[in-house]
């Protein structure tokens, strides 16, 4: 489970945040949707303890993730992004350098890249340097990465950027099967499809708050109307930043 409470932080002269709280729960896709400059990609990287936050909580299991950080991250996945792979490495090296660093022993760590390798349908690159990947072969890699310590809760920047079809059906079927095995998934994203067919809730933000939380069914009730591009817009104010 993930939760913040008031976060707040100032970037240069921007108040990037300013008081966010939401909650995303385990066994649930959680979509973080905003404006470009809305504060998403400063919120996720803030639960990661990558950014201190000025004031507020920011909780992955009940635990803090500036007082407690090793065991929250060790309850957090984080997918990075795709493009900042090292190019050197093969994916069963590069998965296997970040199950140990998640802290998993030598023989655990090799049975969880077996294991992750299979479900991502990884084989037939796995022994490949990953320099000159595909942006799917990225997003794979980057995701087994992510989920090879099977962590209670994945957190995922814009997933799909760039993505074809092929590689985002993948994604969206794991992002699917680790909602059915009872993980938190919580992901930022601008494409309005994707967030109203994945997500059971959708948390909606500009200028760094809260403007509400609620199944893509209940946004598009409590603005009387039909899609969720529609009950966005209406929310936000705006159509900026957001793609169909
Ligand atoms: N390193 C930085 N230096 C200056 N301003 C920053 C920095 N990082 C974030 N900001 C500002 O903080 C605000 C929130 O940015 P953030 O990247 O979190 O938004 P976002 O919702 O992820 O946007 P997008 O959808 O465009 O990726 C923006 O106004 C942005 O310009």
């Amino acid at each position: 489970m993930i939760e913040v409470k008031g976060l707040k932080k100032k970037i240069g002269q921007v108040q990037a945040l300013d008081g966010l709280s939401f909650k995303a729960e385990n066994g649930q896709i959680t979509g973080l949707l905003g404006p470009n400059g809305a504060g998403k990609t400063t919120a996720l990287r803030t639960l990661f303890g990558l950014l201190k936050a000025d004031e507020g909580l920011a909780l992955v299991n009940g635990l803090d993730v500036q007082r407690q950080a090793m065991a929250a991250k060790r309850a957090l996945g984080l997918f990075p992004d795709p493009f900042g792979l090292y190019e050197r490495l093969t994916p069963r090296e590069y998965i296997h350098y970040f199950a140990t660093l998640n802290g998993l022993g030598s023989k655990q760590a090799h049975t969880a890249v077996e294991a992750v390798l299979s479900r991502m349908q990884m084989q037939d690159i796995a022994d490949r340097p990953c320099k000159g990947f595909s942006q799917g072969q990225r997003m794979k890699t980057a995701l087994a990465q992510a989920i090879v310590h099977q962590p209670d809760n994945i957190v995922l920047d814009e997933p799909s950027r760039g993505l074809d079809v092929m590689s985002t059906r993948i994604l969206r079927q794991t992002l699917n099967d680790l909602k059915r095995q009872g993980h938190c998934v919580l992901f930022s994203s601008h494409v309005m499809q994707e967030v109203a067919a994945l997500c059971d809730q959708v948390i909606v933000m500009a200028r760094g708050r809260l403007i509400v939380q609620g199944s893509p069914e209940e946004l598009c009730q409590l603005t009387g109307q039909a899609s969720l591009e529609e009950a966005f817009i209406q929310l936000i104010g705006t159509d900026e930043g957001i793609a169909a």
